[in-house]
């Protein structure tokens, strides 16, 4: 893999919380265009590790690198601003606002107006407005729901309200999306319209990474892999290659024989 086109490096990242050792030293490259998953057991620390990432929690040691900025000891607003965004494991859409109206709250990272500005309504104000909206409006188009947008938000159907967390995360003109078991709760119709839209956004340019216990999507949607266990990264690689290493089959995807519930 050349360097140039890394655009996330985790660089031995490291996550204690008192006597547990949450995320142990993990390590991997992700390159502009990816989808890219991590995977592993309840508790493997995968959540713990899109916090450090997002800003969410600060890590204990090791670092974070997207494209050339060091995200460790960022805010998660920063990060945002630097162009990484998320979605989390639960849905969190605003319920006290319309569908348009959540993707403007995503949008309002990039704008120049504040509060005061805002409040003088200014010409270059209602421009700025007009501008979010459109842009909002983009959003819920790229994801199919731009027919909603005037609905309040939680009379959508689950699935249609993943899709409104992704136009939100999108407003914000990020580069890299992490995505929290986007399957999480969606049938498979709603899981295939939801694919569609993830591999629609990275020929668009963007990046993807996601922890996903659906396998199905997994092996499907991925172009690499890392696999955890444990707080500590037990495998990598392409779907087949992840498949075929016996080391996480036994630790991991041997259990799927068993009909262990993942999620
Ligand atoms: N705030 C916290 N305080 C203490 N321990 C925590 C905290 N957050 C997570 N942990 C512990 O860290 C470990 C990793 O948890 P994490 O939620 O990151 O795993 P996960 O892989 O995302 O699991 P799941 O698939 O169930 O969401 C677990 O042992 C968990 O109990």
């Amino acid at each position: 893999m050349t360097r140039e086109n890394v655009i996330l490096k985790v660089d031995n990242l490291t996550k204690q919380f008192g006597g547990v050792i949450a995320v142990n030293e993990v390590s991997f490259d992700v390159k502009k265009g990816e989808i890219f998953a991590v995977i592993g057991p309840n508790g493997a620390g995968k959540t713990t590790l899109f916090n450090m990432i997002t800003g969410v929690l600060p890590s204990t040691s090791g670092q974070v690198v997207f494209e050339n900025h060091k995200l460790t000891g960022k805010k998660p607003y920063q990060i945002a601003k630097i162009g990484v965004t998320r979605t989390f494991q639960n849905l969190e859409v605003f319920s006290n606002m319309t569908v348009i109206e959540n993707v403007m709250t995503g949008a309002h990272l990039t704008m120049k107006t504040n509060l005061f500005t805002a409040g003088l309504r200014l010409p270059m104000v209602v421009k700025e407005e007009r501008k979010t909206m459109e842009k909002a409006m983009e959003c819920l188009e790229r994801v199919g729901i731009a027919h909603l947008a005037y609905k309040m938000s939680p009379t959508l159907p689950y699935g249609s309200q993943r899709l409104l967390e992704i136009a939100r995360a999108a407003a914000s003109n990020p580069k890299l999306i992490l995505l929290d078991e986007p399957m999480a709760g969606l049938n498979s119709e709603e899981s295939r319209q939801l694919i569609e839209v993830i591999l629609k956004m990275r020929e668009d340019g963007l990046t993807f990474v996601f922890v996903e216990h659906d396998m199905e999507t997994v092996m499907s949607m991925s172009d690499r892999i890392v696999v955890m266990d444990n707080g500590v990264k037990i495998g990598e690689g392409t779907p087949e290659e992840v498949y075929q290493n016996p080391k996480i089959v036994a630790a991991y995807l041997g259990d799927e024989e068993e009909d262990t519930v993942y999620a």
